[in-house]
């Protein structure tokens, strides 16, 4: 299936990738064919969003494997730029997932590696579509087949995933069904993925929108603003809890208080089932640089520390429904990843 917006696609001689650093102003591409480049690409959020990352993973072997012959690496420095991949971000299992899921075919040559990442991305692109109907669906038999208000916190759209979306997968699926009255797009601090690449997706799509800073979410969601709240998510734990983008707790205590179904959506590929519980989710501490400065305009006084974790988890209890490409699991029923299995 074609991706529609492709932050991520291999060329045939590189691993070309949107950079969403410079979204919305500016649409740039680069061709990555050397594993430090794509390790800061990761870093930087070049490349971004648990699905993205999962296909860049498998394609970064091919990276590797490439560099390697032309450079003529013994198995130790490959074996070594694959782990550096890897480990490049560590809370979106997607990406050691992606890695781990071809690294083991090298010995059959880069052909069968490429062959085989090339299916993770697009198995990703159609088990976006899946979530997207499955939402839908989900969403119009609980509220009623009417135009709805929905919430959206970071980017989990075409952007962080091969194309489609998943939380966006079905914001799309519902506009296309005329189910869509507007999207309150939180506008994600620090990165700003909701004012940048969200309303960046949703602007070129003509879905309506409004931006909103993160601290105004429970109070448009408490005074009846939003009929649900769906987002992504980077790591789901065998019980259900889950971590994405920082901020998205509190959408979700908002959305309790509220009594408003609080969904995510996301693939297979985001569970994992050997991580037993949130609290056993590793979350990525970012560069206080993010917190303490606006680019190059400091917002703080000299001397000023920050604290920058990039997720936090949400208890399955606070989760309606877990959306995947197979159906949904009502974890606020009890359902969970583990059983579902
Ligand atoms: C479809 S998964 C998107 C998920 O990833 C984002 O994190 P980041 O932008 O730091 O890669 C965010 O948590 C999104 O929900």
């Amino acid at each position: 299936m074609t991706p529609d917006i492709a932050p991520i696609e291999w060329t045939g001689d590189s691993l070309r990738l949107l950079d969403q650093t410079l979204l919305p102003a500016r649409v740039e591409y680069r061709d990555i064919t050397d594993v430090d480049d794509l390790v800061d690409a990761i870093k930087r959020l070049v490349v971004r969003g648990a699905p993205a990352l999962g296909v860049a993973g498998a394609l970064g072997v091919v990276v590797a494997l490439r560099q390697g012959e032309r450079e003529g690496w013994d198995a130790a420095t490959l074996d070594a730029a694959i782990t550096r991949i890897r480990e490049a971000r560590p809370t979106a299992v997607n990406l050691a997932a992606g890695v781990d899921r071809v690294r083991s075919l090298a010995e059959k040559g880069t052909d069968a590696v490429l062959a085989e990442a090339l299916a993770v991305l697009d198995e990703d692109v159609q088990g976006n579509h899946a979530i997207g109907r499955h939402g839908a669906d989900w969403l119009s038999t609980r509220l009623g087949a009417k135009p709805l208000r929905l919430l959206t916190h970071c980017n989990a759209g075409a952007l962080a995933t091969a194309g489609w979306g998943t939380a966006l997968g079905v914001v799309r699926e519902l506009h296309t069904r005329n189910l869509i009255d507007t999207v309150y797009a939180n506008e994600t601090r620090p990165l700003l993925q909701g004012s940048r690449l969200t309303a960046w997706e949703l602007h070129q799509l003509g879905i309506p929108y409004y931006v909103q800073p993160d601290s105004a979410a429970a109070g448009t969601i408490l005074r009846g603003h939003v009929d649900a709240a769906i987002v992504g998510a980077d790591r789901i734990a065998a019980n259900g809890d889950t971590a994405n983008k920082v901020g998205t707790l509190a959408v979700a205590l908002a959305c309790a208080a509220a009594g408003i179904p609080f969904l995510v959506a996301a693939p297979w590929s985001t569970i994992d089932l050997s991580t037993p519980d949130g609290e056993h989710i590793p979350i990525e501490q970012r560069s206080p640089a993010e917190i303490l400065a606006n680019g190059p305009a400091s917002v703080t006084p000299e001397g000023a520390r920050a604290h920058n974790p990039a997720f936090d988890v949400t208890p399955a209890r606070l989760i309606t429904a877990l959306i995947t490409e197979t159906g949904p699991l009502i974890l606020a029923d009890g359902q969970t990843p583990a059983r579902a299995r």
